[in-house]
């Protein structure tokens, strides 16, 4: 059987039927669910093994991007959240995603409330809209298998997605191999020169996930390339496979397995 994807919106979501078409393409049975359909009781997490929180501008950014959304689910939903991730599934937050689950303390240490990093304003000061290199580095992040050492093509666009955190934390996660992807330069380098890292994030961050490897946040938007065509260079460029496929098949066929 197919496995169940939350594909979570609210007010001001905007990259959720994009997510919801890249994990249907995966082999998900994909929702989109509204969060008040999980506050309500309308809708339970615990009837999905995937959930995905997509990019956007939840509650217009309102504080600070992806607050709101964040205290929602650490407050109103944290019981089915901590029942999720102690059953063995899978969360993975994309942009505006990523920003709500290090709001909510998930990423990177996965304690509800315990918050340890944040994505602050980019570094140029403006919204950054186009397409960086990212090196897949070596974790145990269930999206990323196969993947490691390689060298992908995703679009960015955010105005907050500068990773930062304290010295000790940053350790932390890169001594227990907490970060998924770093932004790269053209040879596939970790770069903290702009505009390859188009943020400043620390140590070139563009994605972490969680100490089990089943929760992931990303700033760029694996799901802008999982056709072809979206690639501004299609014609030209022969790829095996579009570069965001890989971590939607990665999820879904982890469930399936499970
Ligand atoms: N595409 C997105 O998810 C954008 C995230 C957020 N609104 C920002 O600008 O940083």
């Amino acid at each position: 059987m197919k496995p169940r994807v939350c594909i979570l919106r609210t007010d001001g979501t905007n990259c959720d039927r994009e997510t919801l078409h890249a994990f249907a393409k995966a082999g998900g049975n994909c929702n989109l669910v509204h969060v008040n359909q999980l506050r309500n009781g309308g809708e339970k997490l615990a009837d999905y093994q995937i959930m995905a929180i997509p990019g956007g501008f939840s509650y217009g950014d309102d504080i600070h991007s992806g607050k709101v959304l964040s205290v929602e689910l650490a407050s109103f939903l944290q019981d089915q959240l901590r029942q999720f991730i102690e059953d063995g599934k899978l969360i993975i937050g994309i942009c505006n995603g990523f920003q709500v689950l290090v709001r909510t303390g998930l990423l990177p240490r996965g304690e509800l409330g315990n918050i340890r990093a944040t994505l602050m304003q980019n570094d140029s000061g403006k919204f950054e809209c186009r397409w960086v290199n990212l090196r897949v580095e070596n974790s145990n992040c269930v999206f990323t298998r196969g993947l490691e050492g390689t060298i992908l093509q995703y679009q960015v666009a955010h105005g907050e997605g500068k990773f930062y955190t304290n010295e000790q934390t940053l350790q932390e996660i890169e001594g227990a191999g907490q970060v998924v992807f770093r932004y790269a330069d053209a040879r596939g380098n970790p770069t903290q020169d702009y505009p390859a890292n188009p943020n400043g994030s620390l140590h070139a961050i563009a994605g972490i996930c969680d100490q089990t490897g089943r929760v992931l946040g990303l700033m760029p938007h694996p799901e802008r390339f999982v056709e072809t065509h979206h690639h501004p260079n299609w014609r030209r460029i022969v790829f095996s496979e579009p570069h965001g496929m890989a971590l939607f098949r990665n999820a879904v066929d982890y469930a399936l397995n499970k």
